[in-house]
């Protein structure tokens, strides 16, 4: 490889991956998923691979901005953020919604996020071929590791037995629908995957009940650290109440209220810190978040924040400002598992254990899937990702797509087929 070396082919492949009955304040995850997966080639035959949202807008940018990346060098990244908002440009986004402050999950919705996560996935290819062409781990692409594994949490769910249409993927957790199912499936999670802290996915229920489900993991396990997240849904006084029922008891409250005022507001009067991948999404909502002191810890999401390095970047801001990192997921395969975990490994500051939806995937485009023991994943010191794509899969799961008509995530329209008359509430909810 030298510093000619160029990208000869870009792959962008839209996929549906099935995913369980998960239950959260907008509803309920649909059988069916959308994720993008990006391959690039070198002029040298090298390959590399990212994965990024999938849903229409996501996959309108990548596939407009994907043919601009072939003849370009494999070494510049530092400027797709402009090359990728160009292509953007081109395209017609249908869901912008700027004024959205709390009722997304993963807070507003803007051009610049849309952007961002889809520079993350060529991001990511980028490195991974970059570390194959040099035979150097993504790790080290970064800066290198400074540990060997990185700790995730067992993401726990509300969540129903099985989708409500016969023949729909199936899985054999069963239900957790009060504090009993919730322990038994982090005893699950604990047993089979080791992790040493839990959250919560709140705003499902009533608070008094998700607490309730709190104490009884407390109870349970008595060491671990546990968190939840009722995505905003809560008042202020519902989340202060909250806070003084778990002091002592959780780690943090993942944003119990909607947007950096109310969290600001609750944040004055508890000791229990707050944690946001909602209200604090991208650089432009650090300021007024950190100078109000409206959050404790950054739940990162390397695609939405633009991609491994500006995740570093991100981690030297909460540096600044001695707010702590961690971070958040959504529903993903082992490409972006392996992204998260090589950048995990670089980050000094990371005292939160990190989420993961992987274990309630059964589906995978890589060939070797990761291995999850004592509730951590190995950092692998193999060029580049480290994983490598299993071709069969991915068009398999491609054919899926191309036989659906699932074309984004809508957890109210799956929660529509058992209640037809659900909408995602107005917050606060509760
Ligand atoms: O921490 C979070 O807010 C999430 O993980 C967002 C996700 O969309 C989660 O709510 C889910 O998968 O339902
Ligand atoms: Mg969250």
């Amino acid at each position: 490889m030298s510093e000619s070396t160029r990208i000869a082919e870009v792959r962008v492949t839209p996929i549906l991956i099935s995913d369980p009955p998960l239950l959260n304040v907008q509803g309920v995850h649909q059988p069916y998923t959308p994720r993008t997966i990006i391959e690039v080639v070198t002029d040298n035959g090298v390959s590399g691979i990212g994965e990024t949202y999938g849903d229409t807008d996501y996959l309108k940018i990548a596939q407009a901005f994907g043919p601009k990346l072939v003849g370009q060098p494999l070494t510049a990244r530092n400027d797709l953020f402009a090359r990728v908002s160009a292509a953007a440009a081109e395209v017609d986004i249908a869901q912008i919604d700027n004024t959205v402050v709390a009722e997304g999950l993963r807070g507003a919705r803007t051009e610049v996020k849309l952007v961002h996560s889809v520079v993350s996935g060529f991001e990511v290819a980028l490195l991974d071929a970059l570390g194959h062409e040099t035979g150097l781990p993504v790790h080290a692409l970064l800066g290198g590791k400074v540990r060997d594994r990185v700790e995730y949490s067992g993401y726990l769910f509300y969540r129903w037995a099985e989708h409500p249409v016969a023949g729909e993927p199936q899985d054999d957790w069963g239900a957790a629908l009060d504090p009993a199912g919730v322990v038994e499936q982090a005893r699950r999670f604990a047993d089979r995957y080791g992790f040493k802290s839990f959250k919560l996915k709140g705003g499902a229920f009533a608070p008094e009940q998700e607490v309730a489900a709190i104490h009884a993991l407390h109870e349970a396990f008595p060491d671990a650290p546990l968190r939840l997240d009722p995505n905003g849904a809560w008042s202020v006084q519902t989340s202060l109440e909250v806070a003084a029922a778990l002091e002592g008891v959780a780690e943090y409250l993942e944003d119990p209220t909607a947007g950096t005022g109310q969290m600001a507001q609750v944040a004055a009067k508890t000791s229990l810190p707050l944690a946001t991948n909602m209200c604090v999404t991208a650089i432009d909502e650090v300021p007024a978040a950190f100078t109000s002191d409206a959050v404790q810890v950054v739940l990162s999401d390397h695609h939405y924040w633009g991609g491994l390095r500006a995740t570093q970047d991100l981690a030297a801001v909460c540096r600044t400002y001695g707010k702590q990192l961690s971070m958040h997921s959504n529903t993903h395969l082992g490409i972006s598992l392996a992204a998260m975990t090589h950048v995990a490994a670089t980050i000094p500051e990371l005292y939160y254990a990190c989420d993961t939806h992987r274990p309630w995937q059964t589906e995978d485009v890589i060939t070797v899937p990761h291995t999850f023991t004592d509730g951590a994943v190995d950092v692998t010191d193999t060029p580049g990702l480290g994983v490598e794509l299993d071709r069969e899969s991915l068009a398999a799961l491609h054919r899926r797509w191309l036989d659906s008509d699932v074309r984004d995530r809508d957890d109210a329209a799956a929660m529509r087929r058992v209640h037809p008359d659900w909408t995602a509430p107005a917050f606060p909810v509760w």
